[in-house]
């Protein structure tokens, strides 16, 4: 297993920041190893990243002892997946649910063994993962494409023609405090979540996937009036603290699995910035 700390940053700090620190505090470089599990948990609202990708053998879900001194995982937590590779199976307490790609699985707090299989060794599944601290436990369920709420935005004049798909969130799959979906860009198009916003309530993490090998994101990041980018690459993750815009520009189409956790779970709290603010 692959673990890591990050602790939470002052906006004051940040604008100070090297290319290196700022990739060193905000960027998940290596989400998904084969055969293994990769666990990031941030300080920012105590979320954890984890990317399992399982090939010959299943993976059991560990307690990470060390980061949550729980007997096991899901003691004190939720936890949301999305699959981004092959087919591929999770099994919760003895019940199996098959993901196929994009499909999503919640899995409530209180669950002690959580194990993760792949159909096929040679095209592995890639679970990403999201969890964060829970108070009650919500029902295990499953979502597929058809059980996401579709929100259609942007346009192709503005190169930002996109669909979000909401899988965990107030109208749908139920939870404490994790919301999470994915976001589809159309071909053409290259911007995501532009105009940008902040949400104080909440903390966010961006999983960029479905980017050929061979192209990347800008993605921005910073305070409205003092914006920094990183350059993402195919299946890497970063973490946008609450005060921080979270948007970028690729230089091809791609898809990105959005998860935030906080205050509230209103997926439209959001400050919009304008444009004109923006440096
Ligand atoms: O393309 C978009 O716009 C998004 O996907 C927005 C994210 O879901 C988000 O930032 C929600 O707060
Ligand atoms: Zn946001």
């Amino acid at each position: 297993m692959i673990k890591e700390i990050r602790f939470a940053s002052h906006p004051e700090d940040v604008k100070k920041y090297t290319t290196k620190q700022l990739r060193d505090h905000y960027l998940l470089e290596n989400v998904m190893e084969a055969g293994e599990i990769t666990a990031l948990y941030t300080m920012h609202d105590r979320l954890v990243t984890l990317g399992v990708v399982p090939t010959e053998n299943t993976i059991s879900l560990p307690a990470i002892d060390d980061f949550t001194k729980a007997s096991f995982f899901t003691e004190r937590r939720e936890l949301g997946i999305i699959n981004v590779g092959g087919a591929g199976t999770v099994v919760v307490d003895g019940e199996a649910f098959s993901l196929d790609k994009k499909e999503c699985l919640y899995i409530g707090k209180g669950k002690q063994e959580i194990k993760f299989g792949s159909e096929a060794g040679n095209a592995p599944a890639e679970f990403y993962i999201n969890s964060c601290p829970a108070h009650k436990t919500y029902p295990t369920q499953k979502g597929t494409i058809k059980d996401a709420n579709r929100v259609d935005l942007g346009s192709k004049a503005s190169c930002n023609e996109r669909t979000i798909f909401q899988y965990i969130h107030p109208d749908g799959i139920q939870s404490c405090q994790l919301v999470m979906g994915f976001t589809e860009l159309k071909n053409g198009s290259i911007w995501n979540t532009f105009p940008p916003h902040t949400h104080l309530r909440r903390m966010e993490v961006y999983f960029y996937f479905d980017m050929p090998e061979d192209q990347m994101v800008l993605h921005l990041m910073g305070t409205p009036e003092e914006t920094r980018h990183l350059v993402l690459n195919n299946k890497q993750a970063v973490i946008s603290p609450e005060w921080s815009i979270h948007s970028g520009a690729g230089s091809s189409a791609y898809s990105f699995i959005w998860a935030m956790a906080g205050e509230n779970k209103e997926f439209t709290d959001m400050d919009g910035c304008k444009l004109e603010d923006i440096r």
